[in-house]
């Protein structure tokens, strides 16, 4: 049978996993929910989305995208959620925890929700009395622009149930798209949070003029604070080579595409926060991650001198050279 699946988000990512599924199965399970009410009217009449990804054509009825979230929510089975995780909470601000009675809700977020600070499996667990066995996580080393162009991409699933994790899995697959399952849902999500502080640090240290010996070296050291914090957070046995994990760091920290870097280059040469923001007209996560992670590691007390840094120059105005110096003799 197939489930009808909606997705919550307007954004790149939202629109690539909209051509994932319609590019599988039947485009009329398939809902879409966005805040622009614009946006919504041109995908109607022009089937692009006019802000992200606007070459991919979008094929699902008129009538499957609203900008009503209770409808949308209440018309499908599986919800996919994929707002930035700074605007989540407001986002289901208007929807109760009965409204996701017995759906699968399934984060396409790499990111944590703030004020919370927690990862979005917690959140919905907690917060939306989510069981865990019907919350799922999608990462793995991905850019939406490379989905548009049907390169080659490999997704992870992570769930406790894997069962589910495996038939969801089988929606996203396509010529163009492999999926792996895993158990492993906090690490996964964990992982995929910090990697956005290391690819801002990544575009930092580009934007500052260090080059690719130094970055080599940086991604090294940043892949041994994600296996130290996901150990300490979520002891388990896990290949941190995997995909999911390094996999992501790479795609993130050396991407063209990649958003995080992108911010953090322009912090390196000298742009304020806010500037580098208006300048790009998609979401850093790793910008509100690293405030987040700085307030969970206070728990854990892992040690994390490349986020910590991070934190440092885009919350405390330490100079960028400065502390990306400081870092270099913290590294090896
Ligand atoms: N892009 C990618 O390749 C990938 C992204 N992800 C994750 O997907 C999630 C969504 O990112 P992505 O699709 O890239 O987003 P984009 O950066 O492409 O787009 C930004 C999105 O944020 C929304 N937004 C901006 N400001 C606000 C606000 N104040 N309140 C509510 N919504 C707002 C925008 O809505 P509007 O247009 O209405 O302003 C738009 O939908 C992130 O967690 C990201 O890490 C995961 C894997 C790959
Ligand atoms: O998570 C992503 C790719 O896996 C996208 O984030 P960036 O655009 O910052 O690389």
């Amino acid at each position: 049978m197939i489930p009808k699946v909606a997705v919550i988000g307007g954004g790149s990512w939202a629109t690539a996993i909209i051509k994932m599924l319609s590019d599988n199965f039947s485009t009329k399970e398939i809902y879409w929910w966005m805040r622009n009410a614009d946006a919504i009217n041109h995908l109607q009449k022009y089937k692009h989305n006019p802000n992200y990804l606007s070459s991919v054509e979008i094929r699902i009825p008129e009538d499957n995208i609203s900008d009503d979230l209770a409808t949308i929510v209440n018309l499908a089975d599986y919800i996919i959620l994929n707002v930035p995780a700074a605007f989540l909470k407001e986002t289901l601000s208007k929807i109760s925890p009965e409204q996701f009675k017995g759906k699968k809700i399934i984060s396409a977020i790499k990111g944590i929700v703030p004020e919370e600070n927690q990862i979005i499996a917690e959140f919905l667990n907690q917060k939306y009395q989510v069981p865990l066995e019907h919350i799922l996580v999608i990462s793995g080393p991905c850019h939406a622009e490379e989905v548009a162009l049907e390169k080659l991409s490999y997704l992870t699933i992570a769930s406790v149930n894997v069962g589910l994790a495996g038939f969801f899995a089988n929606l996203l697959n396509t010529r163009y798209i492999k999926t792996n399952v895993s158990d492993d849902i906090f690490g996964t999500e964990y992982a995929a949070v910090l990697k956005n502080i290391y690819a801002v640090a990544s575009g930092i240290c580009h934007g500052i003029g260090y080059g690719d010996n130094f970055q080599a070296v940086l991604i090294s050291n940043a892949i041994r604070e994600i296996k130290r914090f996901v150990d300490a957070v979520h002891p388990i046995s896990r290949d941190i080579k995997e995909s999911a994990y390094l996999g992501d760091l790479l795609v993130t920290a050396y991407s063209q595409f990649s958003r995080n870097r992108t911010f953090g280059n322009m912090i390196g040469k000298g742009y304020t926060v806010k500037s580098a923001q208006l300048e790009m007209n998609m979401i850093a996560e790793g910008y509100y991650a690293a405030s987040c992670m700085h307030v969970i590691n206070k728990k854990y007390k892992v040690d994390m001198p490349i986020s910590r840094a991070v934190y440092a120059i885009l919350y405390e105005k330490h100079s960028p050279q400065i502390e990306m110096r400081l870092l270099t003799e913290q590294l090896n």
